[in-house]
């Protein structure tokens, strides 16, 4: 059995119990002057997504102590365009409160970074302030993508849809998805190779469409290949989370576009 599907079984748990126990208290609305596709695709420079990632299944604990809302606030005074948070616990060692928490702190786009399978999960992202959602092509069924791809709409959020692959490209298109996150990771062996970004951008022949470059960014080097290959944002955790010195990491990936 694959990484995933472990990950998807533990996920199927869990949204059992939030039916159970989840009560809404209408906590934050967030209003946004612009969407998170709007800001990265106007902007000059490459759109870093730096993301909260205390541990993870590929590398264990990787900064499990970190306060979210300090790490948070340095991405933001250093130039990052977004915050992604891990709210899955099992696996990553977040919360959903972690999420809350740096919606207090930052007015950035938040993305709310776990294995959605059910609109009940959307509802406790929006609660707690998320202004995107991430939803994994290799998790659902097209059909069952297509549903919680309208119902975050119909919530006011973003989609990142996620691929890894040029079956689930195909099928992120035809749902008609503009937001398309290329996983470098393959999430059922963990290996991380970034020419799958480089392969698939390349099939993606609509500039309408905002693409995101996710996973095994460490440096300048790796940023411009993602740029070359036609990313308008990156998504960096364990870079971020190990950096001793965000204020220079953070400088190192961002570049301007040319
Ligand atoms: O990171 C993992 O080990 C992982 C395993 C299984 C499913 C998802 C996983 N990661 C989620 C992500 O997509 C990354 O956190 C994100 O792209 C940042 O990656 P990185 O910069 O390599 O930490």
């Amino acid at each position: 059995m694959s990484f995933l599907s472990n990950i998807l079984i533990e996920k199927e748990k869990e949204v059992q119990l939030l039916k159970q126990q989840y009560q809404q208290h209408g906590r934050r609305k967030t209003e946004q002057e612009k969407s998170m596709y709007q800001t990265f695709m106007e902007s000059k420079t490459m759109n870093i997504i730096a993301e909260i990632k205390r541990a993870s299944p590929s590398k264990g604990e990787i900064n499990v102590g970190i306060n979210p809302v300090e790490q948070a606030q340095a991405y933001a005074k250093y130039g990052a365009k977004a915050i992604s948070v891990l709210t899955d616990s099992a696996f990553f060692k977040g919360s959903i409160e972690d999420l809350g928490a740096v919606r207090n702190a930052v007015d950035f786009p938040i993305l709310c970074k776990d294995f959605i399978i059910e609109e009940i999960q959307i509802d406790r992202a929006k609660e707690y302030g998320a202004n995107v959602i991430l939803l994994i092509a290799a998790a659902l069924p097209k059909h069952r993508l297509s549903e919680l791809y309208e119902y975050a709409y119909s919530k006011d959020l973003e989609v990142l849809l996620e691929v890894h692959n040029e079956t689930e490209l195909m099928i992120a298109l035809e749902i008609g998805a503009n937001i398309i996150g290329i996983n470098n990771r393959d999430l059922k062996t963990f290996t991380v190779d970034l020419s799958v970004t480089e392969r698939l951008a390349k099939l993606v022949d609509r500039d309408d469409i905002l693409l995101i470059g996710e996973s095994g960014i460490r440096n300048r080097e790796d940023v411009e290949r993602m740029m070359h290959a036609g990313v308008k944002g990156v998504l960096v955790g364990e870079t971020l989370m190990r950096s001793d010195n965000l204020k220079d990491t953070l400088a190192d990936l961002k570049i301007a576009f040319n």
